[in-house]
């Protein structure tokens, strides 16, 4: 059996340390990253407000990262392989991919084909700190987080919940390894109740 599963949520809620422990503990289990889809920067928009729009569904190359989602479902020996991750001869049957990043519930070719999807958040400052010791291949200019990236997490956040998107929702301010335990037990129930 096959499942999907998203670690979605806020920017620096622990989602890519989160979804990299998990890997490890699960069998026959890829990865995608939602970052690995960002366009390049000439075609990231300016706004009104000024800034980069790096935080809209525009920026990030939905339709390639719905190919490999589809490269995985078709074959997700094979993409394992591809993938650097070694199939164990005893579980063969299952498999798990992990969906990564901070839009993953506000494109419609991907909200359905989710088993779990997981919604990783902290408060406000603790979001803000986080963000401030980060260093972005393109680094954050001052006044980003107020002006473009907060009110475009809220505005996707509304948006899911107006939707009626269900999600599992995480609190990031737990330790690294009970968030750890936490999902972990959860998807092996996810795996156990759909085979
Ligand atoms: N559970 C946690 N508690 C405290 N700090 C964390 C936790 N998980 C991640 N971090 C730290 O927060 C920052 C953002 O984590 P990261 O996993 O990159 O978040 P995201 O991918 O959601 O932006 C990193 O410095 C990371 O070490
Ligand atoms: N990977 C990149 O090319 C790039 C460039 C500029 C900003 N970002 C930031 O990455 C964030 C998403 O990643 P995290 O959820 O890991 O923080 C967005 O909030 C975006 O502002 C990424
Ligand atoms: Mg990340």
């Amino acid at each position: 059996m096959k499942i999907i599963v998203g670690i979605g949520g806020m920017t620096n809620g622990g989602k890519t340390t989160l979804t990299n422990s998990l890997q490890k503990a699960l069998p026959n289990c890829c990865i995608i990253h939602q970052d690995d889809f960002f366009k390049p920067q000439n075609q990231i928009a300016i706004g009104e407000d000024g800034f980069k729009q790096w935080d809209v569904l525009e920026s990030l190359d939905m339709e390639a990262m719905v190919s490999t989602v589809q490269a995985w479902i078709r074959d997700p020996q094979k993409f394992a392989r591809a993938h650097g991750v070694s199939v164990q001869p005893d579980t063969t049957d299952t498999h798990v991919l992990l969906l990564e990043g901070f839009l993953l519930y506000s494109y419609k070719p991907l909200v359905d084909l989710y088993s779990r999807r997981y919604f990783l958040t902290v408060p406000y400052e603790e979001c803000k700190r986080r963000r401030s010791n980060r260093s972005y291949m393109v680094p954050d200019p001052p006044g980003l987080f107020d002006g473009h990236v907060w009110p475009m997490y809220q505005k996707y956040k509304q948006e899911m919940e107006e939707d009626g998107v269900e999600v599992v929702h995480l609190d990031g301010m737990k330790s690294r390894d009970e968030l750890f335990h936490q999902v972990l037990e959860d998807i092996r129930n996810t795996l156990l109740n759909s085979s």
